[in-house]
């Protein structure tokens, strides 16, 4: 159950005047996902998604929503936020931040072929350099920093040889975050979040990646990274299928090619992006939230992906 503010149609139907979008119709809650309150709002001019952040504040929200909004209005496939009559594409409702962008249509391929996986590598090389010339610059806020301040409070909780993997894995990561080469790694905005259930299609055609709420500065490698380890893996075993990395690094490439140091830069990045999710993960699992509200997502799934990663070769860039 993921709607933690609930929502009636009366309480809507006032505030939504403030948007271009004619009467509401209906309003429905969306149960997945685990960060917002999100609900599928029809109105006379179209299908919306109404999202309410319960943790993200006013402070950090406009980076994400103009940022996707500056990628929609360049062809990237992504919700269009849409702008109040006062021009602002965040309100508030019940005492906290609000946003409605438009609706994606399809829904999310759980089980991606090949062909889906081109399609993910294409948008995601488009949407890198779409995104290059955005003015406003937050950092990933799920980068080394984040790392280092969450490894002390999870430790405690695993056994000696989680422990060992991660202070160790720390450790690499930050000797590789030091080096030359990922200083030249080019950089920009990024999704950083680019799983199965955050992007949409209608059949084999990408309609959009949505949920940009982890986005942030990074290299553009680590959301490759990040986009690789959750579409193109066996699911049990964390195992990379080389058909998908292929069919995703390649249509990458062919939109915008990698660099030597990306290329010399990506099992240290794939390790990277098994980390950054393992830690969350863990996070969640063992300092959760609000404990009866949700299953949290298993944190050994991503140990188990960094260690095939640390473990076994990956086919190259
Ligand atoms: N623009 C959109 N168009 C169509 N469906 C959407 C859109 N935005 C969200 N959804 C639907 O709402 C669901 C939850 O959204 P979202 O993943 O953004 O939530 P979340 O709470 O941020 O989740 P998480 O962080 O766990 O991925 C999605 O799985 C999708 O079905
Ligand atoms: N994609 C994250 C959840 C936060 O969006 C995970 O699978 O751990």
């Amino acid at each position: 159950m993921a709607v933690f503010t609930p929502v009636t149609l009366d309480d809507i139907a006032q505030w939504a005047t403030q948007y271009d979008i004619g009467r509401v119709l209906a309003l429905k809650g969306i149960s997945s996902g685990i960060e917002n309150s999100n609900f599928f709002l029809s109105a006379e001019r179209g299908e919306y998604v109404l999202t309410i952040f319960e943790k993200l504040g006013f402070d950090q929200l406009p980076f994400y929503l103009k940022l996707m909004r500056h990628v929609a209005e360049r062809g990237v496939a992504a919700p269009l936020p849409l702008a109040n009559r006062d021009g602002e594409l965040l309100a508030t409702l019940h005492g906290k931040p609000a946003c409605v962008v438009t609706r994606l249509e399809g829904a999310c391929q759980m089980a991606p072929h090949p062909a889906h996986c081109a399609e993910v590598g294409a948008m995601l090389a488009r949407l890198h350099l779409a995104a290059a010339d955005f003015p406003i610059r937050q950092p990933n806020l799920r980068g080394l920093d984040w790392w280092n301040e969450t490894t002390p409070v999870v430790l405690p909780y695993l056994p000696d040889a989680g422990q060992h993997l991660l202070r160790a894995e720390m450790h690499f990561q930050e000797a590789f975050a030091t080096s030359e080469a990922y200083h030249r790694l080019p950089r920009g905005p990024i999704h950083a979040d680019l799983f199965r259930n955050n992007v949409m299609f209608d059949g084999k055609r990408l309609t959009g990646f949505f949920d940009f709420y982890f986005a942030g500065v990074d290299t553009w490698l680590f959301d490759v990274a990040v986009t690789v380890n959750d579409w193109c893996i066996d699911e049990t075993s964390g195992a990379l299928d080389p058909a998908r990395v292929r069919a995703l690094v390649g249509a990458y490439h062919a939109v915008r090619p990698f660099t030597d140091d990306e290329s010399a830069s990506w099992r240290p990045m794939l390790r990277a992006g098994a980390l950054r999710f393992w830690l969350s993960r863990l996070y969640d699992f063992h300092l959760p939230r609000d404990a009866q509200m949700l299953t949290p997502h298993d944190p050994g799934h991503f140990e188990r992906i960094l260690r095939e990663r640390i473990a076994k070769p990956v086919p190259p860039l």
